[in-house]
């Protein structure tokens, strides 16, 4: 296991260093007053380098436990949510709101103290806690594969029992997936091994704008940067090199598949990827923007579950495939429009590429009401904003949720402002978000 290696490593390098250390001082007294003072300025350059180094390695090998931290951020789907689960383009794109992990391994000794997986989900004040020995008992061991495996039907529900046994608040109760999939993602990236993993989020939950997949990224993203062997400190948020970005993404999407049931892979895509990409059967196409997007983001604050709506629409289309079919091509034929303009270099004028987003954001809207997604509160964002010549489209998967509100170069500060105060005052949230940024790093 990574953790041993880990601490087999740090002992060798520990004792070579210190030795180094003191052959270092040993030739210090000696003959440091006999050196050139070049030799005595690279004796002195050795003895600081050594002395630093086997400071560290003392620090790392005393301390009892190693900690890594990963991010993720949450998305806003511009075109396509829903008809990209049964094949259609779907454009979407990271907003700055994330989802924090950090994992706290006990090294070799304080492990043998502490035989409990512990999971924390600090904005809700809430621990979940295990025995290591209880999830061996429980969990069946093929689950605990090295590369990135489905969850069997038998698996999901042996950890359903590990998650009742935590007796979750009944008003929480939604979050029984999340912590399956923690349960999943943890045993079969890390094994039976104790851990503390601590998260929080800046995304609201379950509100289309990809809670989960932000979720399953983060942890994942832990999970593999603790079994990176180059753990050199370095300053701030890093991003993971091209091979573990696919391993994770990969993992993050079993992830994604124990709460949505069946989803398309685009979120968890983008939350790792970052930027802005076109997505279509789980080819991904990084889009580059060559014109300002800004975005409103109102959340209706209607609860509801995104494995539920995409049921919804598979129910819808098996009783009506043909007329589903032609929903599902329009939606690819805006999504593909929707890239082409973002991405255009041509001359026409930002104006003209934002009303032709503007038309392309309401027939998608009109096509996510028929595949029967909307919601009464999103009709009620879409008339308030379009009062004042604004568009919006639902985000995400609909039924409630998040909507998103076109915000044109042209449109004043003072418009957004008395937009905002009236939904508000309607009792929804409203916020902007950076669209396009970093996808999925890592924190030593
Ligand atoms: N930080 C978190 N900690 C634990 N579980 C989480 C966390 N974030 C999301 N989840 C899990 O994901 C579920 C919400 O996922 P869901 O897919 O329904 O909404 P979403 O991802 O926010 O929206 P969308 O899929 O439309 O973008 C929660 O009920 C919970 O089980
Ligand atoms: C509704 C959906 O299309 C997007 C949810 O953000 C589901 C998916 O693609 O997995
Ligand atoms: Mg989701």
């Amino acid at each position: 296991m990574h953790s041993f290696a880990y601490r087999e490593n740090a002992l060798f390098t520990f004792s070579v260093t210190t030795l180094a250390f003191i052959c270092a001082i040993a030739s210090f007294s000696d003959n440091f007053s006999n050196q050139t003072p070049s030799a005595q300025m690279e004796v002195s350059l050795t003895l600081n380098i050594t002395a630093r180094l086997a400071v560290t390695i003392y620090l790392e090998h005393k301390a009892e436990e190693m900690e890594v931290k990963a991010r993720a951020p949450g998305k806003i789907i511009l075109a396509g949510e829903h008809a990209v689960v049964h094949g259609s383009t779907a454009v979407a794109a990271a907003i700055d709101l994330y989802t924090y992990v950090t994992l706290r391994l006990p090294l070799q000794s304080a492990a043998e103290n502490n035989d409990r997986l512990t999971l924390q989900l600090k904005d809700l004040s809430l621990e979940f806690s295990w025995s290591v020995s209880r999830l061996k008992e429980v969990i069946p061991c093929d689950s605990n594969t090295s590369s990135p495996a489905s969850c069997s039907g038998d698996t999901l529900k042996s950890i359903a029992v590990l998650v009742e046994e935590q007796n979750i608040p009944e008003e929480k109760i939604w979050l029984s997936s999340g912590i399956s999939t923690f349960l999943w993602l943890y045993t079969s990236i890390r094994g039976f091994s104790p851990a503390t993993v601590i998260i929080t989020t800046e995304l609201p939950y379950g509100s289309g704008l990809g809670s989960s997949a932000a979720f399953c990224v983060a942890l994942t993203s832990a999970l593999i940067a603790s079994s990176i062997l180059d753990k050199t400190h370095r300053e701030g948020w890093s991003s993971l090199d091209e091979t573990n970005l696919e391993l994770l993404n990969k993992w993050a999407f079993e992830g994604e598949k124990i709460i949505h049931g069946k989803p398309s892979g685009i979120d968890n895509t983008v939350s790792a990827y970052g930027n802005m990409i076109k997505f279509c059967s789980g080819e991904i196409t990084r889009l580059q923007s060559n014109m300002p997007l800004r975005m409103l983001i109102t959340n209706t604050k209607v609860g509801r579950n995104t494995k539920a709506l995409v049921s919804g629409v598979s129910e819808r289309t098996v009783r009506h495939p043909d007329a589903m079919k032609s929903v599902f091509n329009a939606v690819d034929s805006i999504s593909k429009e929707l890239a082409a303009i973002i991405q255009s270099k041509d001359q026409n004028s930002v104006t003209e590429k934002e009303e032709s987003i503007k038309e392309l954001m309401e027939i998608n809207q009109s096509l996510l009401q028929s595949m029967g997604v909307s919601h009464s509160s999103i009709d009620t964002v879409i008339r308030t904003t379009l009062k004042h010549k604004l568009t919006s489209k639902l985000t995400g998967a609909g039924g409630g949720g998040c909507v998103l509100t076109l915000l044109p170069t042209v449109v004043s500060g003072t418009v957004v402002d008395k937009v905002v105060e009236e939904l508000e005052s309607s009792g929804f949230q409203c916020f902007t978000a950076s669209i396009g940024g970093n996808g999925a790093e890592i924190c030593f």
